[in-house]
């Protein structure tokens, strides 16, 4: 069997139809973000090969996996589950390199999570609901209504870079539970998880066709000959609002559904009468884990003004004792960012708050890193104060490890300031006054609000975001009435 894992540095392709495919249109390099280094080599996948993919997931619906009950599928995931677990050391290394995140986290989060999503939705997808009515005709007679809930199809799972492993599993866990097929397009920049799953898919026995991934750019690249096939029947994808605008576009044509789950501006919400160090650690959590490049992150903090000054000093000292360093270290608690690329958009967000005249609590600017990690994306924690709302950190998604905090006197001021943006994805409230979070908590406008805790995960609640944060909502039973389809039998009798 060919191996794609164990050696970091193999270069990664297609996975189509169960086997490997290192070719592709053109190659570009995969770079670890620690050290800035050329890891190995990505291989774009061709409009061809993007339909051989498409072409096999059809058939695979047709093949044996299409002849599974949810229970035998789900009995195939726990085992696909378990090998996860078995090869997390793989994962593990395939995914920092990638990434750069710290192992710390992504032993405990990001591996454990791909695993488990698997186990969950092989639990879940049995549950899924039907429905059935009796009724009486017009004439007198009798007829039953009753719902069967069959698989959309095919699956588009288009995936951005920030939880690579964690965030595609999320999507392709319940599509298999559900008796789909998939074909995923992970970020350009972290392909190496989803194409070692591949692996693991054949070592458990997932018939071939049923999981296949395809690397690549997304516009005018492989992610658009994905989203753009007519033999795709749902899109469901993770990552940026103007993305996903494309995205939808290319979904019109056949009209096909979609599922989003994009950018957001998290407002955290700290009140007076808070427990202040679960507030510290939640909201240093919050702003700074895997590098502050994660969706659900807080980027703006209101704090009650009696409590602010200390707030603020108290959540500088904590930012200041984050550990940047070598990823593989256990103490470390700050990777890089992903990119060059990814740094020099962070690095114009800490410009522009200098600019907008903002007071420059801790951070700003790039940390000195020795040796190996001397190239590597790196940036300090930073937290600004002094800006008003409009100010552009104050607006715009950064994605980096950074916080604007601002005073607040008023529970409806703090409301509105809060829901004053486009997106509206999470939200932490800092608070022991259980009268205030019952009345806050219907007008604080997100998909999830989280109450003395921040991404505090039950996978049986909705995950999704309002406004421009995201379409439908995924998680527990939500989830799956994007990956099956109904239908309604009306028999008369
Ligand atoms: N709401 C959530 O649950 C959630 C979770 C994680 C990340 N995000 C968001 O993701 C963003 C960061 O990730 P990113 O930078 O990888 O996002 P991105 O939108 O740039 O890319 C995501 C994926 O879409 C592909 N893509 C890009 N253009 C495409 C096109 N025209 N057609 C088809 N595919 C295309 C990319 O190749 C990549 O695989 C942030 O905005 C973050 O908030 C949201
Ligand atoms: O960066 C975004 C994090 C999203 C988290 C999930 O989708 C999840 O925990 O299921």
């Amino acid at each position: 069997m060919l191996r794609t894992s164990g050696d970091a540095a193999v270069d990664r392709g297609q996975f189509i139809d169960g086997a490997y495919d290192l070719s592709g249109s053109s190659r570009f390099a995969a770079v670890d973000p620690a050290t800035g280094e050329t890891a190995y080599w990505i291989h774009e996948a061709s409009a061809e090969q993007v339909d051989r993919a498409v072409t096999a997931a059809r058939k695979a619906l047709k093949g044996p996996w299409g002849k599974l009950s949810a229970a035998e599928r789900g009995a195939m995931l726990r085992k696909l589950a378990a090998r996860i677990a078995e090869r997390s050391a793989d994962f593990l290394r395939a995914e920092i390199i990638d990434t750069g995140k710290p192992v710390e986290m992504a032993s405990h989060l990001d591996i454990p999570r791909g695993a488990g999503n698997f186990n969950f939705f092989a639990d879940l997808a049995p549950m899924a609901l039907g429905e059935a009515f009796p009724m009486k005709t017009p004439d007198g007679g009798d007829a039953l209504n009753y719902s069967l809930r069959q698989p959309r199809g095919v699956i588009a799972v288009v995936c951005p870079w920030n939880l690579p492993l964690l965030l595609m599993t999320w999507k392709v866990a319940p599509a298999l539970a559900c008796g789909n097929t998939v074909v995923v397009k992970p970020s350009e920049e972290t392909p190496a998880t989803a194409t070692l799953l591949g692996e693991v898919m054949n070592e458990v026995g997932i018939p071939a066709g049923v999981f296949n991934v395809v690397n690549g750019l997304g516009a005018a690249s492989t992610g658009e000959f994905l989203t753009s096939h007519p033999g795709v029947d749902g899109i469901t994808f993770t990552g940026e609002t103007v993305t996903g605008t494309a995205i939808m576009k290319a979904a019109a044509v056949g009209t096909r559904p979609v599922s989003f789950e994009l950018g957001g501006k998290n407002p955290g919400i700290v009140f007076a009468d808070c427990d202040l160090d679960a507030a510290i650690a939640g909201t240093l959590r919050s702003a700074f884990l895997n590098c502050g490049q994660v969706c659900l992150g807080t980027e703006r903090v209101y704090v009650e003004r009696s409590l602010y000054p200390q707030f603020v000093e108290r959540l500088a000292a904590t930012a200041k004792k984050l550990q940047v360093g070598d990823p593989f270290d256990k103490s470390t608690t700050l990777g890089p960012l992903i990119s060059a690329g990814h740094r020099e958009k962070v690095l114009g967000y800490y410009a522009s708050a200098k600019a907008d005249g903002a007071e420059i609590v801790t951070g700003g600017g790039i940390p000195d890193l020795e040796d190996r990690f001397a190239n590597g994306s790196w940036i300090e924690p930073t937290i600004w104060t002094g800006l008003g709302d409009d100010a552009k950190v104050n607006r715009e998604e950064i994605f980096g490890p950074c916080c604007h905090i601002s005073p607040f006197d008023e529970e409806d001021e703090v409301v509105a300031r809060a829901n004053a943006s486009p997106y509206g994805l999470a939200a932490s409230l800092w608070t022991q006054n259980l009268g205030r979070t019952h009345r806050l908590a219907p007008q604080i406008e997100v998909g999830t609000l989280w109450v003395n805790s921040w991404f505090l995960r039950d996978l049986r609640a909705s995950f999704g975001g309002s406004k421009q944060s995201g379409i439908g909502r995924e998680g527990g039973l939500h989830g799956l009435d994007f990956y099956t389809e109904q239908r309604n039998v009306c028999i008369r009798f």
